[in-house]
């Protein structure tokens, strides 16, 4: 029996080998570089580490690879069954998969499309198709629906006062704080605060039965799927042993989510003009397209739910936390601010998209806090057939990622990464909007950085859906704090990142706020 199950795993193990060794050395990629070091479970699985309370490995790693000028402009792992990850570190090369290869193709359908393993990881975790983890024609319809609620038009006009009063809201939170001489830790603040507008926007109204999930800050999945088990393969991932973590909470989340979207379905019966949509859950009611299912619309608004607060929370926690210790920085931005807003007390229906728009240096505070913190630090993309990215050509099979944390802390493109620098964003004088050439051939130079892509909302078809949602976010809190307060780090907060999925401040940001004159 026993030398029956040697002979067995040695059979497996030569499958492996061969498997390995053909697909490793037949394939167009060799000879490109190889990451000098890095985890196991990249190098060798092809996998994001798992989170873990020491050093952020996995963007140590990408920026170790984005700054070695060999590894341009790709490297490439092999996992132990010969597939091929390919790290893209150049601009060119990321719009050739994010932009070309998603691009929609007649017959053959796009060359690329999302990876692999967070697509399997995604659906496990929504228990179904979403938004996030559709690819063709699933997603696309998805997408169709979806989009427009978080365009510019509809959203500023239904959303900017409630963000407004949400921001009044946290700025009452540091007043207290002020006068007690507490550093508060705002990543916890700016959870809820982002939460509450996500939550809000979705389904129309602030009367939700936050009790359904035993309250509002339970809105999360947890990280169960981030357990060992999750990642078992051969399907054992999707046994009920291996999702018993995190399906009861996934479970109740749903159930909240099925009575939040009967409230926003009533009130919309109940409005008067029912020709334009206060929140997403009409827009995506009224389209008909999850008639079949309903189920399906409830995956999307848990896919929307997560996509939709951790992200820019975190985002305003590490720009709090270099403005904290830039005081020059926050008189500069506070001089521009106080022009545009006034004194306060400012109301939050004060706050316009028109005034918003004045203020050039709050724009450039939240680009290089996406530059240097970018809230998802590659971008997983799988191959479908080959593909030339940046005049390498990588074979279909592969899996890509898009590495945009080592691309955006990349000392040739921007001079002294570790500095929070907002003059690269800041558009030379001799700027004429509107003026965009193509900038494929482009080098990067102080007076054109600023036209430098937004690659942390990533590029492309599946580009991010709530862009404007966050922008519309940090803009308004980081008006109305600059506005009221000065900001300090308490001295011994040390700012490091952690992966969670999103980058997070792994030890919180804790800042004093004085009251301006
Ligand atoms: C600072 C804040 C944010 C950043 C940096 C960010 C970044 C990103 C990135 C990089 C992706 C692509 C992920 C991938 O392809 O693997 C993405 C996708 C997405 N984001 Fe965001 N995001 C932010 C805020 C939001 C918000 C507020 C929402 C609101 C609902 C949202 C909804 C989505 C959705 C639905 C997708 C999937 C789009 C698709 O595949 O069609 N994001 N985001």
């Amino acid at each position: 029996m026993m030398s029956q199950v040697l002979k067995g795993l040695g059979a497996l193990a030569t499958v492996l080998l061969i498997n390995y060794v053909y697909r490793r050395f037949s394939s167009p990629l060799i000879g490109r570089p190889q990451p000098k070091r890095g985890s196991f479970w990249i190098t060798r699985l092809g996998l994001v580490p798992p989170p873990h309370d020491g050093d952020d490995m996995l963007s140590e790693f990408l920026i170790e690879v984005g700054q070695d000028q060999h590894q341009s402009p790709i490297s490439v792992c092999h996992s132990i069954f010969g597939t091929p990850l390919v790290l893209v570190n150049t601009l060119k090369g990321i719009k050739d998969v994010l932009i070309d290869g998603q691009a929609k193709h007649k017959t053959l359908g796009p060359r690329v499309q999302r990876g692999e393993m967070i697509r399997r990881i995604q659906n496990l975790v929504f228990g179904g198709p979403s938004i996030n983890n559709a690819v063709g024609d699933d997603w696309r319809w998805r997408r169709h629906v979806l989009l427009p609620p978080f365009q510019p038009r509809q959203l500023v006009p239904n959303l900017l006062p409630y963000v407004a009063e949400q921001a009044l809201e946290a700025m009452s939170l540091f007043a207290n704080h002020d006068s007690n001489g507490s550093p508060i830790e705002v990543d916890d603040v700016f959870t809820d605060l982002t939460m509450n507008v996500i939550n809000y926007y979705l389904y129309g109204t602030k009367d939700l039965n936050f009790g359904l999930v035993g309250g509002r800050k339970n809105l999360k999945l947890g990280l169960g799927f981030q357990s060992f088990e999750t990642w078992l393969p051969f399907g054992i991932n999707e046994t009920s042993w291996a999702q018993r973590g995190y399906r009861p909470s996934r479970e109740r989340l749903k159930d909240f989510i099925r009575d939040a979207l009967a409230i926003a379905e009533k009130s919309h019966q109940d409005r008067d003009d029912k020709k334009t949509y206060d929140c997403v859950a009409a827009a995506a009611l009224a389209s008909g397209k999850y008639d079949h299912d309903r189920e399906e619309l409830v995956n999307d608004m848990l896919s929307l739910t997560f996509a939709g607060y951790d992200t820019t929370a975190h985002t305003l926690s590490f720009c709090f936390s270099e403005l904290a210790r830039n005081p020059d920085l926050q008189d500069r931005l506070f001089e521009q601010i106080r022009q545009v807003l006034g004194p306060p007390p400012v109301a939050p229906d004060a706050i316009t998209p028109e005034k918003l728009a004045q203020l050039p240096l709050v724009t450039a505070v939240y680009r290089e806090t996406l530059r240097k913190y970018p809230a998802v630090v590659f971008i997983p993309v799988h191959v479908n057939r080959d593909t030339v990215v940046d005049g390498a050509v990588v074979p279909g099979g592969s899996e890509i990622w898009c590495n945009i944390r080592g691309l955006q802390m990349n000392p040739d493109i921007f001079p002294d990464p570790e500095k929070f620098n907002i003059d690269r964003w800041i558009p030379p004088a001799t700027f004429v909007p509107g003026d965009e050439n193509s900038q494929d051939d482009i080098s990067w130079t102080p007076e054109n950085q600023h036209r430098f892509p937004d690659v942390s909302f990533t590029l492309g078809q599946h580009s991010c859906l709530g862009k404007h949602l966050a922008i519309l976010e940090l803009r308004t809190v980081i008006a109305s704090a600059i506005n009221q307060y000065r900001m300090t780090l308490a001295p011994w907060n040390k700012i490091e990142t952690k992966i969670v999925l999103t980058t997070k401040p792994k030890n919180g940001v804790w800042v004093h706020f004085d009251k301006r004159e």
